[in-house]
C-alpha cells in the first residue's frame, strides 16, 4: 500500500495535490447482482470497483444445484462490460432439502466457494430458506469436514422479536449453539450490524469472520426516519442505534483480520422501494469504495484500509489477494443518482451527493 499525501498548492497541481491511497484491487464478499436486465445494469458498477465478488444466490428460483451455479456464473460472465476481468465467486442457497453430496461436489469442482444460510422468511427471496436448522446438521457436518464456509444471514424470524433485536436474538439462540455443535465449521456472519455480533466474531476468529456493509458504517436507525421515512435506506438487517454504528466503525478500522468488505449491494426497482410495502435492500455497489475509504479516513486509519479491503477476505477463503491495484483519491466526486432500467431506475446509495473520495485508476 502507498499513501501519497502531496499537499501541493496551486490550481495546476490540484489533481496531483490530492491525497491518495493505492491498494491491491479489493473483492466484494457479499453482493446481489440479480439476473436479466437488472444484472446487466448493475454489474458494470461492481465490476468497476471489485476484482471478484461473492454472488448471493437468492434469485427466484434460488441457486441450489451445481448446474444452477454454473448457469448463473455464465450469465454473469456474459453480462460483464467489454474488457472486464471481474470474477464471480458463486454460492449455493441452503434449503431444508439440501443434499450434502451436492454441496461437496460443487465445492470440489469449484462451482461454488460457500453456501448461504437464510433462515426461511428472514429477508428478500428467502422463502425457500432453512426452516428447520436442526435438520441442517448433516449438511453443516459435511461442510465442516471439507472446509467449506457457511455464510449466514443472522436474524431471528420469530415475528414476536422486535426487528431491532433480531440479530442479537439469532446470535444468542441460534449462532452460538451452532458454533458449539460444529467446532470446526468456518462461518461468516453477513452484514453484521451490532456491537455484540462483532464481539462474537472476534472471540471465534480465525474460523469466523464478518462482512460489514458501507451503509451500516454511515447510517444509523434514526437516518431511516430523518425528516420522513427513507425507503432507500431500508435494508435487512435494519440499521441499529448509533452506538452500534460506532462499534462497526471500530471493528473495520481495528486491523483485525476477521472483518472484510461485503457491500450487500441489493438493487430493487424504485417502484419496489417507494411502495406501500417497501422491499429490503440498499443499492450500495456504485459508491462502496468511496464510502469505505471515507470512513477509514475519518477514523484516522487509512493505513489499515488495505487489510480490510484487500487482504482479509482472500486469507479467510484461502485465495490469493488480487495482483492489480486500485487508487482512491481524496478528491470530491458525485456518483450517478440512479441507474436506469427500461422506463424505471434503481436509486443509488449516496448517489448524486458530493462524496469526499473518488475512485481513481485501476490497474489489472
Ligand atoms: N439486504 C437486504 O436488505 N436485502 C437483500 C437480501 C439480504 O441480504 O438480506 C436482497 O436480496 O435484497
Amino acid at each position: 500500500m502507498t499513501i501519497d499525501a502531496l499537499f501541493e498548492t496551486g490550481a495546476d497541481h490540484q489533481a496531483d495535490a490530492a491525497p491518495s491511497i493505492t491498494i491491491p484491487r479489493p473483492d466484494d464478499w457479499h453482493v446481489h447482482l440479480r439476473d436479466g436486465v437488472m444484472l446487466r445494469a448493475v454489474l458494470p458498477y461492481t465490476a468497476a470497483q471489485f476484482a471478484r465478488g461473492v454472488i448471493m444466490p437468492n434469485l427466484v428460483p434460488p441457486v441450489v444445484t451445481v448446474a444452477d451455479a454454473h448457469a448463473y456464473r455464465d450469465r454473469i460472465l456474459a453480462g460483464r462490460p467489454e474488457g472486464s476481468d471481474f470474477e464471480p465467486l458463486m454460492t449455493c442457497y441452503l434449503t431444508d432439502n439440501t443434499d450434502p453430496d451436492e454441496i461437496e461436489r460443487g465445492f470440489a469442482e469449484r462451482g461454488w466457494i460457500a453456501a448461504k444460510l437464510y433462515p426461511a422468511g428472514a429477508t428478500t427471496n428467502s422463502s425457500h430458506g432453512v426452516s428447520d436448522l436442526a435438520g441442517l446438521a448433516p449438511v453443516l457436518e459435511r461442510m465442516e469436514k471439507i472446509g467449506m464456509p457457511v455464510l449466514i444471514h443472522g436474524e431471528s424470524t420469530d415475528p414476536e422479536v422486535d426487528i431491532f433485536d433480531r440479530e442479537e436474538v439469532f446470535m444468542e439462540h441460534t449462532l452460538l449453539p451452532m458454533l458449539k455443535r460444529h467446532l470446526g465449521l468456518k462461518v461468516v456472519v453477513e452484514h453484521a450490524t451490532t456491537s455484540g455480533t462483532v464481539d462474537i466474531v472476534r472471540a471465534h476468529a480465525p474460523r469466523m469472520a464478518a462482512t460489514i456493509t458501507p451503509h451500516h458504517l454511515v447510517i444509523n436507525r434514526t437516518s431511516i426516519f430523518q425528516g420522513g421515512l427513507r425507503p432507500h435506506l431500508y435494508c435487512l438487517p435494519v440499521a441499529k442505534r448509533e452506538s452500534h454504528r460506532l462499534a462497526l466503525r471500530r471493528a473495520v478500522t481495528s486491523g483485525e483480520s476477521c472483518f472484510m468488505i461485503g457491500t450487500d449491494s441489493a438493487p430493487h426497482m424504485r417502484s419496489a422501494k417507494q411502495a406501500e410495502c417497501c422491499s429490503a435492500g440498499v443499492f450500495g455497489g456504485v459508491t462502496a469504495l468511496q464510502t469505505y475509504v471515507q470512513v477509514f479516513d475519518e477514523e484516522g486509519a487509512l493505513d489499515r484500509f488495505e487489510a480490510f479491503a484487500s487482504l482479509n477476505g482472500p486469507r479467510f477463503h484461502g485465495l490469493e489477494p488480487n495482483r492489480g491495484t486500485v487508487t482512491l483519491v481524496k478528491k470530491p466526486g458525485v456518483a450517478v443518482a440512479a441507474v436506469p432500467i427500461g422506463d424505471e431506475d434503481i436509486v443509488v446509495f449516496r448517489g448524486g451527493e458530493t462524496l469526499p473520495w473518488s475512485v481513481g485508476g485501476t490497474k489489472p
